[in-house]
């Protein structure tokens, strides 16, 4: 073959592929469309029936020289890539997208700005024991200039037979020692029937990793007016976490951080594994500020300045993690909450990690 002939085929091969991708990008239109039918109608995307129908009846029509198993191979892939942008595109429609949403949002807590790109703290007891030990903890907090306050007053504990919280009692004292020290509480809610009541109490409502697809507590979140901490579930994947996001937005309320706290793999070394790529990726997929809890997802205290570091060096907006003035006779979580010297350490070292590092 001369190479006068060759590139005559080349040639006609080159103009029959723009007329082959106009067609597949005038297929991917109408797939599209079909998406959005589906996800209104809540069908599944992926129906093989109708792939087996497709694929049957382009065998029939094939006169060749295209094999049928090549024939087949090529359509499933067309199918796979049509499913892939069906799915994108429910993804980038999410309210809580960042390609629905390109700026970043800032939950305000109070005045205090988190996702405005200095990094914020969250600290403060496991559990609300009682108004002395609440009151210790938030006078160091305030002593940093800090103005975040946590504690559990509803405890969802894994065994029936653990403290179980204070309940009202111990959103009472939070309040109680927020308004002495002129801190912004940020406490736990495991039930939808006691959320209004509490906000009276608290400035961000906590909704805890055991009740991230709790969907019923994240309708009620989202019909209030109120800052919204959701945690990951421990089992639950980054889409999972940002669907349940979306429940809280959808209803009206867009005040959210989400928080990374560890999830179960087979590692014991550490209570939970930090998927510190979560980081990245949610600041990515979504627009709400992203917070690190490294105190749950290491569960060891001599970790929680290396991971802390970490969580701001990826780009968190902010790191949680539990203080206690005595955490050995602690009610919950002893071994893994800092007490006031160990604090005041670690909040001298990550100071000074985000000043040498630009934060
Ligand atoms: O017809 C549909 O229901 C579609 O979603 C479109 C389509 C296709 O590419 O033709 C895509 C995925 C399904 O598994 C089946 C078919």
């Amino acid at each position: 073959m001369k190479k006068h002939d060759l590139d005559n085929l080349r040639g006609r091969v080159d103009e029959l592929n723009v007329k082959v991708l106009e067609l597949i990008n005038e297929r991917t239109s109408l797939v599209q469309e079909i998406g959005k039918v589906k996800e209104k109608q809540g069908v599944n995307r992926y129906d093989p029936i109708r792939e087996r129908e497709m694929l049957n009846a382009l065998v029939e029509s094939n006169n060749g020289p295209v094999p049928n198993g090549v024939l087949e191979q090529i359509f499933k892939g067309i199918f796979m890539s049509a499913l892939e942008i069906q799915e994108d595109d429910i993804k980038n429609a999410l309210l809580v997208s960042r390609k629905r949403k390109a700026e970043d949002t800032i939950v305000n807590v109070n005045g205090l700005e988190i996702g405005n790109g200095t990094p914020s703290f969250i600290f403060g007891p496991c559990a609300v024991e009682s108004y002395e030990q609440v009151l210790a903890v938030a006078e160091s907090i305030k002593s940093k200039g800090l103005t975040m306050l946590r504690g559990g007053a509803y405890k969802p504990r894994t065994s029936p037979y653990d403290f179980q919280g204070l309940g009202l009692e111990g959103l009472k004292i939070l309040k109680r020692v927020a308004d002495e020290t002129g801190l912004s509480v940020v406490a736990e809610i495991i039930t939808p029937s006691h959320l209004e009541e509490a906000l009276e109490y608290i400035d961000v409502v906590q909704i805890g990793a055991r009740n991230m697809q709790n969907f019923e507590l994240l309708k009620e979140a989202g019909s209030f007016n109120k800052p919204v901490l959701l945690k990951r579930g421990l089992a639950a994947t980054l889409d999972e976490f940002i669907h349940a996001a979306e429940y809280i937005v959808s209803k009206g309320n867009s005040q959210i951080i989400l928080c990374e706290r560890g999830i179960r793999t087979y590692e014991r070394a550490t209570r939970n594994t930090l998927d510190i790529s979560a980081v990245p990726i949610l600041k990515q997929e979504t627009h709400l500020p992203v917070y690190v809890d490294v105190t749950h997802s290491t569960g060891r205290k001599d970790i929680l300045l290396p991971t802390a570091k970490a969580a701001i060096a990826v780009g968190a907006d902010g790191v949680m993690a539990e203080v206690h003035p005595d955490p050995a006779v602690a009610l919950s979580d002893a071994a893994q909450q800092m007490d006031i010297p160990q604090f005041d350490e670690f909040y001298a070292e990550i100071q000074k990690f985000m000043n040498t590092h630009g934060s």
